[in-house]
């Protein structure tokens, strides 16, 4: 997942950018970017690692002008070299940067058109870099010399028509303005909000509210599925529906572990649904195990924990915190290769002996992916002094591949992949394993918002809403990006840049 954000004001974004950043870290560990136009000039600053680690003064410095996009990146295409590190830039039509949120599933068909019928260079493999070229296409297409707001959001209903997959864009057209929208299902989320200073609009476009609240901006509301938003470097606003086959579809995975519970997301609050998670989890223990001998509710720092408390409470057990986490380590879920994974889990993690001794344990965790977590903290649990180790999932059980901006590509890397729940309990040696029933986990989302259908479910159900995803398809993707074919491509990845980085 990764996070963007832009902004248009009457002053210098630079730091601001940042500050967005910092607040959408959680989305992607692995690259950052921010680029700023300045009298239709663009500065562009991207490189590997946290937000704080790719931005010196000086080049903070360096990124002038009151109008911006910026990227948090953690890739599900292509390879962690640099080069793929966003906002990706073309100069023509005007002078175009991009950032997005998600992942493209009609890829290598695109890139195809984009060689032989638009005449377009791609120099990575990013399918970011595919989407800007498509977008570029369409609006040069057009054939303006002066560009209006209706030829932009003519260009977006291209995209519409061209694109598959899952895309929340950011687009800055240089010394015009900054455009954000999302794709016909809304699978992942974008949100704008507005800010007065000295009496004149400025305007914000992020992945998470959270972002809009820091910085100081109210929410006007969320980008529409298949909406595009414009804001004129002037700071005047345009919205409009970019496609008429809307079928809203948002990733259920944002509300279960990505988003930060402090974010709205299409007006569910993410702390909210995960109180509701836990509520539904507790619900399903007092069904299935009535006479249930749990001592202590104790979470797996973080994102569980919202859902943990709600449960414990509710079955009137002892909450308690564990496990305390290092708040130096990032994310263990969205590193990049399964070794690095597995040692980050152990240094995250530390147990409180006096927590475990001689007790039954139920810990709970947000969801389990590949059992790289679970599977270390039991063992923990046990060599702390527990006597049972019972564990419970916030989600049900993760079964196939996400192809919509989540690194799960390979289904045989997931552990409740061709697993009954009960070979998962033997797999992660727990004493009894409690999964959520995915009806439970939509009924505690979707109640946040019921005029919402549907979700996108498909890492639990295999049901995937763009309906181009099929067995064959998925066979591919496992092929091009499971662990040790991607591990191969970042090591031998040596590609020049084509921006300076200093
Ligand atoms: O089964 P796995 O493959 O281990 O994946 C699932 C785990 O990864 C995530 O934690 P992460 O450390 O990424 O982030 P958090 O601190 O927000 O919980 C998630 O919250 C689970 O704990
Ligand atoms: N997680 C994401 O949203 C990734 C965006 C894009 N597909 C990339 O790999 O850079
Ligand atoms: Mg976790």
């Amino acid at each position: 997942m990764c996070g963007i954000a832009a902004i248009v004001s009457h002053q210098p974004v630079n730091q601001e950018l940042y500050d967005a950043l910092t607040v959408l870290q959680h989305r992607g560990q692995d690259a950052a970017g921010i680029v700023t136009c300045e009298h239709g000039r663009l500065h562009l600053r991207k490189e590997n690692g946290l937000t704080r680690d790719v931005f010196t003064n000086i080049q903070m410095l360096k990124l002038r002008g009151n109008m911006g996009i910026a990227h948090v990146r953690y890739p599900t295409a292509g390879c962690t070299s640099s080069a793929e590190a966003q906002p990706f830039y073309v100069n023509s039509p005007f002078g175009l940067t991009l950032a997005h949120n998600g992942n493209l599933t009609n890829t290598e068909e695109l890139k195809k058109a984009l060689f032989i019928e638009d005449q377009r260079h791609l120099n990575t493999d990013s399918d970011s870099e595919v989407l800007l070229n498509i977008f570029a296409h369409e609006l040069q297409s057009l054939g303006k010399i002066h560009l209006s707001v209706a030829d932009v959001f003519d260009a977006v209903a291209g995209v519409h028509r061209r694109c598959k997959g899952a895309y929340a864009v950011v687009i800055m057209i240089a010394g015009f303005g900054i455009l954000g929208f999302r794709d016909p299902n809304g699978i992942r989320p974008l949100i704008f909000g507005e800010r007065k200073t000295d009496g004149q609009s400025e305007f914000m476009i992020a992945s998470e509210s959270v972002a809009l609240d820091v910085l100081g901006f109210s929410v006007l509301r969320d980008v529409q599925p298949g909406e595009a938003v414009f804001i004129e470097q002037s700071g005047m606003l345009h919205t409009q529906q970019c496609t008429s086959t809307v079928d809203h579809c948002p990733c259920i995975f944002e509300y279960v572990y990505f988003a930060r519970p402090d974010s709205i997301i299409d007006n569910i609050s993410v702390h909210k649904a995960r109180l509701r998670m836990g509520e539904k989890l507790a619900a399903k223990i007092l069904r299935v195990w009535p006479d249930h001998d749990i001592d202590v509710v104790i979470p797996i720092p973080d994102t569980s924990r919202t859902a943990a408390l709600q449960m414990a409470y509710l079955l009137g057990v002892k909450f308690r915190e564990g496990f305390i986490k290092n708040r130096y380590i990032g994310r263990t879920f969205i590193m990049p290769g399964q070794k690095m994974r597995e040692k980050s889990v152990r240094q995250k993690l530390n147990a409180i002996g006096l927590e475990f001794e001689g007790k039954n344990v139920m810990l709970v965790d947000d969801s389990i992916v590949r059992g790289t977590t679970s599977e270390q903290i039991i063992q923990m649990a046990r060599d702390a002094g527990a006597k049972k180790v019972y564990f419970a999932s916030a989600a049900p059980p993760v079964r196939y591949p996400n192809v919509y901006g989540i690194d799960m590509p390979a289904a045989h890397e997931l552990i409740a992949h061709n697993r009954t729940e009960d070979e998962v309990c033997e797999e992660i040696t727990a004493d009894r394993l409690i999964y959520q029933d995915l009806d439970d986990l939509i009924e505690a989302v979707r109640k946040g918002n019921p005029t919402i259908k549907h979700f996108d479910t498909s890492c639990f159900s295999k049901e995937y809403i763009t309906g181009d995803v099929d067995d064959a398809y998925l066979d591919r993707i496992e092929m091009l990006r499971n662990d040790s074919a991607q591990t191969a491509r970042n090591t031998q990845s040596c590609i020049i840049e084509m921006q300076n980085n200093n």
